[in-house]
């Protein structure tokens, strides 16, 4: 007689947190709900916290408004952007998980071109859980894929790859292109699905969009500022860019990999192409200056966690890009900072016996699952 089939979990079901940055409803998540109704949410309400955002029934979640940041964090909230998306970088504090996704409010289930739903956490997960390979270009991508190897003169001492921390994913419909490039194509929508999952190489920087992106808490989670954007900023729309070349900068020196391609979400809403270049225009020609920057940055080899790296990048990035504009003063000060808020909520020293213990409900969301 057939054994009644034991119910597969969810693959890492307690170990993942979904973190989704807001200004809108999240009605999205009624779509997303057959791979995410299994797993913890991290809701992090931007802009006008005395507005309730709803969370559609049936979600595990826990939601934190800026009143919760600034009673959490007190003043190292400072850090922690105000109407931009790179808020989202207090949900990957927060969590106590070892992986994270992060997802946009307008981002929705894609198809495959065999019309298949497409559970993109699942491939995250698949990628974080995968070898990567940045010292050596495999021709045939992904050589960890089902139906996929190294190819031939691929050096056998390089085949067990290295840990990866981080999976980049894509967008089917509106590409996540800059203000300029939305003005000039306003109807170029992206329908070309590349089946593909590759290592970003050694040495080589990548836009890092924020929209479709996994990683590794534990690996590369201290590197993951998003910066200082949005109000009072005098730049919006690079946070995710900022934490994409500080972490792969990081994590070539950590021999940690990036992955990009798979996979794909349904990104629905342009946002205004003219509000856009408000916010990017001067990183559009400040990354000039960055990118050179962070392509001759050589971490000194005593760095050997991701926060001594990081702290060494936040000196080097007032030394360096200071002169460019004040701005980055204050920026390697919030980096700093933002270490600070990382250990302070993740690594604290131990209590002393005497003192009483600490008063958790400080540390309470706004609002959580019944
Ligand atoms: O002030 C804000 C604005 C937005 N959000 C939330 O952030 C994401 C992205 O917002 P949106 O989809 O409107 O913007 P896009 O231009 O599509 O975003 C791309 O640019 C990056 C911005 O840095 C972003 O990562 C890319 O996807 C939504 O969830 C909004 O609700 C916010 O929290 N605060
Ligand atoms: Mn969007």
């Amino acid at each position: 007689m057939a054994q009644p089939s034991t119910p597969v979990s969810p693959p890492l079901k307690d170990e993942l947190d979904i973190v989704i940055p807001t200004i809108r409803n999240l009605d999205f998540l009624e779509m997303w709900r057959p791979f995410f109704q299994p797993y913890h949410l991290i809701i992090v309400q931007d802009g006008d916290p005395s507005k309730t955002i709803q969370v559609p029934d049936g979600f595990d979640y826990e939601l934190y408004n800026r009143n919760d940041i600034n009673r959490i964090l007190g003043p190292k909230a400072s850090c922690i952007s105000f109407k931009d998306s790179a808020c989202r970088c207090f949900g990957f504090l927060v969590s106590k998980k070892k992986y994270i996704f992060t997802i946009d409010d307008d981002c929705f289930v894609a198809k495959d071109p065999s019309g298949k739903e497409i559970n993109a956490l699942a491939q995250h997960i698949n990628n974080l859980l995968t070898p990567s390979t940045p010292f050596f270009f495999n021709t045939l991508y992904d050589p960890f894929r089902d139906g996929a190897d190294f190819v031939r003169g691929y050096p056998f001492s390089l085949r067990e790859g290295v840990p990866t921390a981080i999976s980049h994913g894509l967008w089917l419909n509106i590409p996540d292109y800059d203000a300029p490039t939305q003005l000039v194509k306003p109807r170029e929508r992206n329908s070309r699905y590349v089946d593909a999952v590759m290592t970003i190489p050694k040495g080589t920087l990548f836009p890092m969009c924020g929209m479709n992106l996994g990683f590794n808490r534990e690996l590369i989670g201290p590197a993951m500022y998003f910066g200082l954007m949005g109000d009072g900023q005098p730049i919006g729309r690079y946070d995710d860019m900022w934490a994409g070349w500080c972490t792969k900068v990081i994590c070539d020196h950590l021999s940690l990999g990036v992955k990009t391609g798979l996979p794909y979400l349904w990104h629905s809403k342009a946002s205004n192409p003219f509000v856009n270049l408000k916010k990017e225009y001067k990183g559009i020609y400040w990354q000039e200056e960055i990118i050179p920057f962070f392509q001759s940055l050589a971490l000194p080899k005593e760095c050997t966690s991701v926060q001594k790296c990081y702290i060494e990048l936040s000196k080097l990035v007032k030394e360096k890009l200071g002169p460019v504009d004040p701005y980055f003063q204050k920026l390697g000060d919030a980096m700093v900072t933002w270490i600070e808020a990382w250990e302070e909520h993740n690594n604290p020293p131990a209590q002393a016996a005497s003192k009483p213990e600490p008063n958790d409900k400080k540390d309470k969301p706004s609002a959580k699952s019944k």
